[in-house]
């Protein structure tokens, strides 16, 4: 059982709460960014979900029959030899709830526990702390099913109020126009791992959603087409801006500014960073920037050039219901080629110059993600 639900706009001290009252209480506590729980000093899953039990001095056989059950439940088996350090954003989740719940902990603490979670492992979750016997603090920025399984939903400054939910009403699917990118038959191997053959298109002027389990390769897709790993088949694409999961390590400059002009230029910055509305951020370093200002940050670096193919991967991950309605007017503006709009009347040159560009993104949010995308592409069925 969940005993509260407590949920704040991005900025306001979530993250930091979240921690100091695990500390406090002693409390297991698994923070927004899970890849943060990883240990390194194990070289496998298996050895990962032992981790924890091995600090407390658990006997061998109770250890391997308590792994052999969560790896079943979380649907870690078919991992449970690769390294623990190289695997999807929701694998990384279910691995760092799974090893808090197997120390026994009497109460736990969990930071944005959904983010990246699909949707059967966002239902393990909620039988998993239906079942705890202990003390459930969940805190959010946003609203999720967790809080209808809450006692209390509050806000973090302890007055009565519900959280935001995030999602819009629909909008009216935009017509497609010509492929920008097109796959065929097209197959990626990484590590382990083997996807496809993929067939896809996405198309001008539209918001393309890619949807799959855990694991299914969407990250591993979007690799490839960015030329980050090798491919077989057929994949026409333009040059694509790119805004990864995992935000913080591409951030590389002092200012926000300064950030947007990698790899091209000042004016490039301004237009961005205007269109966006980050303006308020300018002179700030990207990592001091609360976490879903900081992720328009990374939508804005991956489009400053205008390029034919805007890739954004989980970006609701640390977004606030601001960032959210955010997200959906670059989405939606950005294909219907605002931005390149912008930059024409800027006076200065985009990456692409053949119509309306394409978004194509990924997101466990079904509702969200039905609302503000034109259509929806489920990896596992694209074959
Ligand atoms: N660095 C890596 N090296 C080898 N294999 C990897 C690496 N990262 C991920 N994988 C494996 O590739 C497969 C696909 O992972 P990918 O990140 O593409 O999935 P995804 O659909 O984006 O998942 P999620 O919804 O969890 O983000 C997974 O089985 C994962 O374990």
């Amino acid at each position: 059982m969940i005993d509260r639900f407590i949920w704040a706009a991005s900025g306001a001290g979530l993250s930091e709460h979240a921690w100091a009252a695990a500390e406090e209480s002693g409390a297991a506590w698994v923070g927004n960014d899970a890849a943060a729980h990883v240990s390194l000093l194990r070289s496998t899953v298996r050895e990962e979900l032992a981790f924890g039990m091995e600090q407390q001095g658990i006997a061998p056989e109770i250890m391997a029959a308590r792994i052999d059950a969560a790896m079943d439940t979380w649907g870690l088996r078919h991992i449970a030899e690769r390294e623990p350090s190289r695997l999807s954003t929701g694998q990384t989740r279910r691995l760092a709830v799974a090893a808090a719940l197997l120390r026994d902990p009497g109460s736990l603490v969990l930071d944005c526990p959904t983010d990246g979670l699909d949707a059967a492992a966002v239902e393990t979750l909620r039988a998993a702390l239906a079942e705890f016997d202990g003390t459930v603090t969940v805190y959010d920025r946003v609203r999720t099913v967790l809080a209808d399984d809450a006692d209390q939903e509050m806000r973090l400054d302890g007055t009565d109020e519900d959280a935001p939910d995030p999602v819009p009403s629909s909008f009216a699917d935009t017509a497609p126009g010509e492929s920008v990118l097109t796959m065929e038959n097209v197959g990626v191997t990484r590590g382990a791992f083997t996807l496809g053959p993929v067939n896809l298109n996405v198309f001008s002027g539209q918001v393309t959603h890619l949807g799959g389990a855990n694991g299914s390769g969407k990250t591993t897709l979007m690799l490839a087409v960015l030329g980050l790993l090798p491919h077989e088949g057929t994949l026409d694409t333009p040059v694509a801006g790119w805004a990864p999961t995992g935000m913080d390590a591409a951030f590389s400059r002092r200012t926000v500014l300064k950030e947007l002009a990698v790899g091209t230029d000042a004016a490039h910055a301004e237009a961005a960073l205007e269109w966006v509305g980050l303006e308020r951020w300018r002179d700030v370093h990207p990592l001091d920037v609360p976490s879903s200002p900081r992720r328009m940050l990374a939508v804005a670096a991956a489009l400053v050039r205008g390029p034919g193919l805007l890739i954004l991967d989980e970006p609701t991950v640390g977004l606030d219901a601001e960032g959210y309605a955010w997200l959906t007017r670059v989405m939606r503006g950005y294909a219907a080629g605002e931005y390149h709009a912008e930059l024409t009347s800027a006076g200065v040159a985009a990456l692409w110059n053949g119509g309306r560009p394409a978004v194509l993104w990924s997101c466990h949010n079904a509702a969200f993600a039905d609302a503000v995308s034109d259509r929806s592409a489920m990896l596992g069925s694209l074959a």
